[in-house]
């Protein structure tokens, strides 16, 4: 049986807990008198590449070719810039005062034109001659079942990348991680029966051509490169007859974790839009412990 507790005052309570009465204040309170360190001028010895703030959780409307074409997603924001030397710091409080400033302006819409201008008044309002703004979060995409074509909901994790450089402009890049299914062709060869099969993860970085514009979605693009190049694709909704057709191409199409970088690097280097890649593959080996990897880069002339 429970101990029968008369709760004391809330004021009380805190007091049992540790509170304090405030002591005598002194510095002041209004914020014209108050110390402004980060803003103080010196020899500080060393300029920093990027200070600001990460690991901010915000939502962003996002919109893609592939249903649903407008959704609402949770990005997680990293935004820097630079300092000199001679700056003890930042002001921390202008990154995320101008992700407010987007927000009450009918929500941040995630297209690289609004990260471009975002960029560029992030450095003004800083008060510095750059800054940089990497956004990260799933893309949501409807996924139907082969045969029985019922619908569900896929995500890839993408990020988008910008620097904008006062008299450089801006530097752009984007990266899609997204699953598939990869069949061992080695395990295929030389078994009796079956062949191992995983889970692996496609993640191509990607460098756009300076002429690229939004008409082309890069995400749907990229999903596409790593997923027709899979032993199979990777379904939220399978009945019997979808289940039949993935386990079957699966086997028709073995990949080795070298084989998807190749075909997926095939795939991107026939896009147009983009001028350098990156491609990993790894593969969480169902008959290991460990995962099988493999990367390879191309810039374009
Ligand atoms: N530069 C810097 N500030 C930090 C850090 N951690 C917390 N802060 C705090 O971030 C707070 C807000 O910074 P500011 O944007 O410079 O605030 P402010 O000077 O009142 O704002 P402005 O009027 O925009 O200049 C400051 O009170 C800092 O103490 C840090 O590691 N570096």
């Amino acid at each position: 049986m429970n101990r029968e507790i008369k709760i004391p005052s809330k004021k009380e309570r805190h007091q049992l807990f540790g509170s304090v009465v405030p002591g005598l204040k002194t510095k002041p309170t209004e914020k014209l008198k108050m110390a402004d360190l980060q803003n103080s001028k010196k020899d500080f010895l060393f300029s920093i590449d990027a200070v600001g703030i990460s690991n901010v959780k915000h939502p962003v409307i996002l919109l893609s070719d592939l249903s649903p074409n407008e959704q609402t997603t949770i990005a997680n924001f990293k935004m820097t810039s630079t300092i000199s030397y001679d700056s003890k710091g930042t002001n921390m409080s202008r990154f995320t005062e101008q992700l407010e400033a987007y927000r009450q302006n009918g929500g941040f819409v995630l297209s690289l034109n609004n990260l471009f201008d975002f960029t560029k008044e992030l450095a003004e309002r800083l008060k510095q001659n750059d800054a940089s703004i990497e956004v990260t979060f799933p893309w949501f995409y409807e996924r139907k079942g082969p045969s029985s074509a019922l619908v569900g909901l896929n995500h890839s994790e993408a990020t988008l990348a910008v620097t904008y450089e006062e008299g450089q402009g801006f530097t752009t890049s984007a990266k899609l991680t997204t699953a598939i299914t990869t069949l061992c062709p080695c395990s295929k060869e030389i078994s009796e029966y079956s062949a191992h099969n995983q889970r692996g993860y496609v993640s191509m970085e990607v460098e756009f051509t300076p002429d690229y514009h939004e008409q082309i979605d890069w995400k749907a693009a990229l999903l596409h490169a790593a997923e027709t190049n899979a032993s199979a694709m990777i379904h939220p909704v399978l009945k019997r007859p979808d289940e039949k057709m993935v386990t079957e191409s699966a086997y028709e199409n073995p990949r080795f974790v070298e084989d998807m970088v190749r075909l997926v690097a095939a795939d991107l280097y026939e896009l147009d839009f983009i001028q350098a890649f990156t491609v990993q593959c790894r593969n969480e080996e169902s008959i290991h412990l460990h995962d099988a990897i493999a990367s390879l880069s191309y810039r374009k002339n």
